[in-house]
């Protein structure tokens, strides 16, 4: 229903425009734009069961007129008596002398106050009101809105009431009934007018569900949808069974752990039969990823493929191009990086050498899935993710090749069910395991008064030839502050602190070609302390850096603290992550606990998961899914289970949802992942 909310009684220009910054444009997002929380004024109290200071709602009855008192210069207290069964009490306002003609005696109300008690009096202050039998404002759970600047919850509530009397008929189902009646679904139309306006807190509860249940199962139908579309069955490459890679293998610096050899050959299957593979890895820090790619590479090539490797940054580029080249050494395999910043010469010629085949291995930022990259023979596809996720960018880089098998890696270990929700469209391989010898770092959650001992213990370890990095939080409102932040405490250890050390500088504001170079430096310990904002969160391997010490640590999710220890504990010192925690809020202190008690991935998201949400964590914005309106990916586990069952039973029988009754839900899922384009779901 895309009637424009500019259109709309009420709304106008101006409104229209605040509205648009809740991202409203249309009656239809008005009807979805759900509260973000509710009051419930619903249960009536009688004057008797109420506290003081209590705020309650009511039903009383006017006993008589209005009484003003002028204690003061411009100030005016209107008291109307008022009484219930069990008592009797005073309306209370302020300076409001309008509303001393508005009752009538006799007459019933509805309120919703504070209680007050003055000497026996009992008072109720500045309630709102209204007449008994209309509920409207009072006499019920209220919506709560997410505001912005010049719009009132009370003109949103009135502008979405509106909304609904005058649209809620041009809301059609788009559930099949089967599917209504197998859940006792609520009807869409009684879902969206209860989200907004409950009667009573079931049936906020069955639209809720109702809402999040159509949410999730379209967004899950969509995700497997796009699987099968794009990757699923679809005929690719049989690679072929090559014994060289055993020969690899067995010339590795290290022997394989026993999860990676498992999921190796799982890739490995999937590589040697004629199915497109759709397949991600996702291992915790420091489990040796980036071996696992290597090897398929290697198996591409062997088959006279070649295989690209996408990262989401130019210095995670670079140093998987680094590692990679390390390990290819000695095979006849050209290697080569495509990032931004290379001259345009030499991408010319990397660009020309890739089309004709003389490159086997492209390592790259975005730069690889521009429209000029073009292979000779695409194998293999590989996507480094990290926190991202990627539906379009992977879609586009496998199709430079004709049904390349594709991988996709992950750092952020997600528990299993919201894998299945941010990565529905893939196979699942898990890295459970990490490289033996690792000790085991050691973390200290602390209080700022410990700075001056961390520093102490700081250049302890840089004289025993160690390096620490130094990591200072995202301000989120601005990089600029952000940068600011580094810049100065930089600048406080390279001139005071530790002039005797060499220091270096890492933000996002630097030029990519700067970045490169500090970060060689640090490899190349020509840097002993790296002060850095959270630039270097995933992937930066320095195995001689022993120290993380981590300002402002509770500003950052655990899942991405964790991340960040993951960059020390590389090597065979022993390592240590330092908290920094300038909070003494109790969830904080909690959340500063879990990680110091638990080096396991998995747990800690999950942990993080409890204690922030799943809106912080994982916002979905943040990993390109289409955003989630009503669904809370925490709390709504189980609508979530459920929604993913069904989602499975209707792609399996109908997966082009060609049948009539899937009609009306087929166009929800196109609506909902249109910003795909030709990579959205369906033909
Ligand atoms: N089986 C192994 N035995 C010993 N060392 C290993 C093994 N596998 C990988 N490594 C080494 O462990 C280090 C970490 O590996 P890698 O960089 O691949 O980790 P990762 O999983 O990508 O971690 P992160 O996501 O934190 O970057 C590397 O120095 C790598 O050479």
């Amino acid at each position: 229903m895309a009637v424009n909310i500019q259109y709309l009684k009420g709304v106008g220009p101006k409104r229209a425009s605040r509205l648009r910054k809740l991202n409203i444009n249309t009656v239809e997002d008005l009807m979805y734009f759900i509260p973000r929380d509710y009051d419930d004024r619903s249960k009536f109290k009688t004057l008797r069961e109420c506290m003081i200071g209590e705020k309650v709602s009511l039903e009383v009855e006017i006993i008589g007129k209005a009484n003003i008192l002028r204690p003061r210069r411009n100030l005016s207290i209107i008291k109307i008596p008022v009484k219930d069964s069990s008592h009797n009490a005073y309306l209370v306002w302020f300076n409001q002398e309008y509303l001393k003609d508005k009752f009538i005696v006799g007459e019933k109300i509805i309120v919703n106050g504070k209680i007050n008690k003055v000497g026996m009096e009992i008072q109720i202050m500045s309630p709102v009101f209204e007449k008994s039998g209309t509920m409207n404002k009072v006499g019920r759970i209220t919506p709560i809105y997410s505001l912005t600047e010049g719009l009132t919850n009370n003109e949103i509530m009135k502008i979405i009431d509106y909304s609904i009397k005058e649209y809620i008929n041009q809301i059609r189902e788009f559930l099949p009934q089967e599917i209504i009646d197998k859940y006792d679904l609520m009807d869409i139309k009684d879902a969206i007018i209860n989200v907004h306006f409950p009667m009573n807190s079931v049936l906020l509860e069955k639209a809720r569900k109702r809402l999040s249940f159509q949410e999730l199962l379209t967004l899950q139908m969509g995700l497997f949808i796009i699987k099968n579309r794009n990757f699923t069955n679809n005929k690719g490459i049989r690679f072929n069974k090559t014994v060289e890679i055993n020969d690899f293998i067995q010339k590795l610096p290290f022997e394989l752990t026993n999860s990676q050899i498992k999921v190796f050959k799982e890739i490995e299957a999937d590589m040697e039969n004629d199915i497109q593979m759709n397949r991600l890895v996702q291992g915790d820090v420091g489990s040796g990823k980036t071996i696992i790619a290597v090897l398929a590479m290697f198996k591409a090539i062997s088959s006279g493929y070649q295989a690209v490797m996408m990262a989401p940054t130019e210095i995670l580029a670079s140093q998987h191009f680094e590692s990679i080249k390390k390990f290819f050494l000695g095979y006849n395999i050209r290697t080569e990086l495509l990032v931004g910043s290379i001259p345009p010469k030499a991408k010319e010629e990397i660009l020309l050498d890739l089309k004709e085949g003389r490159i086997d291995v492209l390592i790259g930022t975005h730069a690889v899935i521009q429209e000029n990259v073009e292979f000779n023979r695409l194998g293999l596809a590989i996507t480094d993710e990290q926190h991202r996720f990627g539906v379009k960018q992977r879609a586009i880089l496998s199709h430079k090749g004709n049904n390349p098998d594709v991988i996709v890696m992950t750092a952020t270990p997600i528990p299993r069910t919201l894998a299945l929700i941010l990565y529905g469209d893939l196979d699942v391989s898990i890295i459970d395991e990490l490289p033996p010898g690792r000790k085991e770092i050691e973390t200290y959650a602390v209080g700022p008064e410990m700075i001056e001992r961390i520093n102490n213990f700081i250049r302890k370890q840089i004289l025993e030839s160690r390096q620490a990095y130094i990591v200072c939080p995202l301000i989120e409102e601005s990089e600029t502050l952000t940068v600011n932040a580094a810049e100065e405490l930089y600048k406080d250890f390279k001139d005071n602190i530790f002039k005797e050390f060499k220091v270096g500088l890492l933000h996002g504001k630097m030029k990519p070609k700067e970045k490169d170079l500090v970060m060689e430096e640090f490899k190349n310990h020509k840097i002993d302390i790296l002060v850095s904002t959270t630039v270097i969160e995933v992937g930066v391997n320095v195995p001689n850096s022993n120290i993380m010490v981590i300002y402002n640590a509770e500003r950052f999710g655990l899942a991405q603290l964790h991340q960040l220890r993951g960059r020390v504990g590389r090597g065979e010192h022993q390592s240590y992550c330092i908290l920094i925690n300038e909070s003494n809020n109790q969830i904080s202190r909690e959340r500063m606990r879990v990680l110091q008690n638990s080096t396991d991935g998995f747990k800690i998201s999950e942990k993080d998961l409890e204690l922030r949400g799943p809106g912080e964590f994982f916002g979905t914005r943040q990993h390109g899914l289409p955003e989630l309106k009503v669904a809370n990916l925490f709390t709504d586990m189980d609508i979530l289970k459920v929604a993913q069952k069904e989602a499975i039973n209707i792609v399996n029988q109908d997966p082009n949802l060609e049948l009539e009754k899937y009609r009306e839900l087929k166009k929800k899922i196109q609506e909902m992942f249109s910003n795909l384009g030709e990579y959205s779901t369906f033909n």
